[in-house]
C-alpha cells in the first residue's frame, strides 16, 4: 500500500462565476510542500480570484480547496492557519509603524508576547528593515513595503505561502531580492509557495509552472516540460505559443 504525501494546496475542479461572468472553469492542481509553482497568467486571467478562493475572501461553491489536508470549506479555522498570503493590493496601515503592523499580525494569530519579539526582530532583519523598525510605514520606499509584507505574511510560520504579483512596480534590485528570499524560504523550510505573476522571467527551470489564461488552465508541469510541449527555447515563447493556439481554437 502506498500513501500519497499530502500536498500543501490541492484545488480540485475549482470554478467561479462573477454576475454575467465566468471566470474560473474546471481548475484543478496540487502543490507539494517545499515546491515554487508560479501561476503565470496575462492581466485578467483570472489569478487574484483563484487567490479570493484559496484565502476564503469568496466561498468556494464549485469544486472543493484543500491546505495539508484539511478542506477550507469545513475546516477552514485550521486550514487558514496554516497559509501566509501576500495580497496583490497593499494591506500595510501606513500610520502604523513597521513594527506595529508585525506586531499586530501576531497578536491576530494569537501568538503570545514573549514569541512575537523574537520572531519580529528575525523578520525585520531578513527583511533589511530593523533600523527602519520604528518609522511609518508611510516613510518606507514602495520595495521596503513590499519586503515588510512579506516578513508579515511569514511571522505565523506558515507552510503555504501565496503571493499575488509582489513583485509589481519594484525595481530590479528589489524585486529580486524578494523572489530570492521566498525561494530561500522555500528550499530552507519546505514552504509551498503559490506566485502568481505576468513575469515569464520570474519562472526556474525547476519551478512548477501552472499557466492559466482565460479562466482556464493550459498547462501544469515543469517549466522545462513546457518548453519541451511548445518546441520554444524560451518561457516567453512557450507563453505566447500556448495562449495564442488557446485564442486560435
Ligand atoms: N468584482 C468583479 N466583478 C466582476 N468581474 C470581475 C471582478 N473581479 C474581476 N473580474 C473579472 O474576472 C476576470 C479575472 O480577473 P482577475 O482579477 O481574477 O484576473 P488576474 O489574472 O488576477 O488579473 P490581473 O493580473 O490584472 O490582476 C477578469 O475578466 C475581470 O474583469
Amino acid at each position: 500500500m502506498t500513501f500519497e504525501p499530502v500536498s500543501a494546496l490541492e484545488v480540485s475542479g475549482v470554478g467561479f462565476a462573477y454576475p454575467r461572468r465566468q471566470v474560473l472553469e474546471d481548475v484543478s492542481f496540487r502543490i507539494p510542500p517545499g515546491c515554487f509553482c508560479v501561476l503565470l497568467g496575462i492581466n485578467g486571467a483570472g489569478k487574484t480570484t483563484l487567490f479570493s478562493l484559496v484565502t476564503r475572501l469568496f466561498l468556494c461553491r464549485t469544486g472543493s480547496i484543500r491546505i495539508f489536508g484539511r478542506d477550507l470549506a469545513r475546516e477552514s479555522h485550521g486550514a487558514l492557519g496554516d497559509l501566509g498570503v501576500v495580497f496583490q493590493q497593499p494591506t500595510l496601515d501606513l500610520d502604523l509603524s513597521a513594527l506595529q503592523n508585525l506586531k499586530y499580525h501576531c497578536a491576530l494569530h494569537g501568538l503570545r508576547p514573549g514569541e512575537m519579539r523574537p520572531r519580529i526582530d528575525a523578520a525585520l532583519a531578513v527583511a533589511g528593515l530593523a533600523e527602519r523598525a520604528k518609522d511609518k510605514v508611510r516613510a518606507l520606499s514602495g520595495g521596503q513595503r513590499r519586503r515588510l509584507e512579506l516578513a508579515r505574511a511569514l511571522l505565523h510560520q506558515p507552510r503555504l505561502l501565496l503571493a499575488d504579483e509582489p513583485t509589481v512596480g519594484l525595481d530590479v534590485h528589489s524585486r529580486q531580492a524578494i523572489i530570492d528570499q521566498v525561494r530561500g524560504i522555500c528550499a530552507d523550510r519546505g514552504v509551498g509557495v503559490l506566485w502568481a505573476t505576468h513575469l515569464v522571467d520570474e519562472v526556474q527551470a525547476s519551478d512548477l509552472v501552472l499557466l492559466l489564461h482565460q479562466g482556464r488552465l493550459l498547462y501544469q508541469g515543469s517549466a522545462e516540460g513546457l518548453l519541451a510541449e511548445t518546441r520554444t527555447e524560451s518561457v516567453h515563447a512557450a507563453f505566447n505559443r500556448m495562449t495564442g493556439a488557446a485564442e486560435a481554437a
